[in-house]
């Protein structure tokens, strides 16, 4: 099996439905009308951020938080991960009661459980969501900034692209850079490429969170390559939401024929009825990845990793020793 690594994931939107069931249990509540037969239930992206936060509410406590992470990484070695990103919401953590550092603390836990269990290495990437505003997004910077938790090493910019302009961001972005984390944004999945443009202008982040509407501009996809800007792109997640109609459609082949550093991921992976281990597989059919390409992709995710040189060079050394022979 290829080893693989994650770059992007919402840790809240990779709460299986069992687990998610499990919760609302435990809280009293009914799973009607996001849960049917064991999946969730929506249609459209505005149904998926609402059955999102639905299920994001019933993690409450530091225990519920540490047993999603611990549930998550578990599954993402099982599948032959060797590295996991994660994005943090502190604002789903703070609706739900709990503060920004017991969540994290929390999410730190169940990452350390995972790891005892499997060597699996996790990091977080605090986020601040553009649907709940730019007030909650510099919080969420100052957060990443001053936590100290060994474990968070990057800054984001998730939710609704059809809400603010990149240069609303700035400001959060400089107090992550300052406190010398990575950086990444999405841009380029329900905004066009003049999104992937504004990001690289005005936050210059080392990685895009897909970036894949990049393809309309041929000016934009050199640029990228030239800049040797990370794509996280999430193939499956990408069809779902309807961003591309199909497979055939979808540009991954495109960019990373054009020289862009392209990776694989699974997003929100069971809103989108995906794993990990499905978006490698999805490469090898779709795009006709082989086994040393993908092998290629997981060295790029480990590349592009927000991690001191010291574990970015044993993760290199685990993923060498395991290469395909052909
Ligand atoms: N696919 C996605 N795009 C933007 N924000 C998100 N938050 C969780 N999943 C997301
Ligand atoms: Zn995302």
């Amino acid at each position: 099996m290829a080893l693989k690594a994650e770059l992007h994931c919402h840790i809240e939107g990779a709460a299986a439905p069992e687990l998610v069931i499990q919760q609302a249990r435990k809280y009293n509540q009914s799973t009607e009308p996001f849960i049917k037969d064991g999946s969730f239930v929506w249609h459209d992206f505005t149904s998926f951020l609402a059955a999102y936060d639905f299920a994001a509410d019933l993690f409450r406590t530091e225990e519920d938080y540490a047993r999603l992470s611990e549930h998550y990484l578990t599954s993402l070695a099982r599948d032959g991960a060797i590295y996991s990103e994660v994005f943090t919401s502190p604002d789903h953590a703070m609706k739900a009661g709990l503060s920004p550092k017991a969540y994290t603390d929390a999410l730190g836990e169940g990452m350390a459980r995972a790891k005892a269990k499997t060597g699996i290495e996790g990091r977080m990437i605090v986020t601040g969501v553009r649907h709940v505003g730019v007030e909650s997004i510099e919080k969420a910077a100052r957060f990443a900034a001053t936590c100290g938790h060994p474990l968070v090493t990057g800054f984001g910019v998730a939710g609704d692209e059809r809400i603010g302009t990149m240069e609303d961001y700035v400001r959060a972005f400089e107090i992550a850079r300052e406190a010398g984390l990575g950086i990444t944004i999405h841009a380029g999945e329900f905004g066009g490429a003049e999104s992937v443009r504004d990001a690289l202008d005005h936050i210059r982040p080392s990685r895009i969170g897909h970036g894949v509407r990049a393809i309309e501009d041929p000016d934009l996809v050199r640029r990228i390559a030239e800049e040797g800007i990370v794509l996280e792109v999430c193939p499956v997640s990408n069809i779902e939401l309807k961003v591309f109609p199909s497979f055939a459609e979808h540009p991954f082949p495109a960019l990373r024929k054009a020289g862009c550093k392209v990776t694989l991921n699974s997003d929100d992976p069971p809103y989108f009825w995906t794993t990990l281990k499905r978006e490698y597989e999805v490469a090898a059919e779709h795009f006709g990845l082989s086994q040393k390409d993908l092998h290629a992709v997981t060295r790029t995710a480990i590349e592009a990793a927000f991690v001191d040189r010291k574990t970015r060079t044993a993760l290199l050394a685990r993923l060498d020793a395991a290469a395909p022979k052909a």
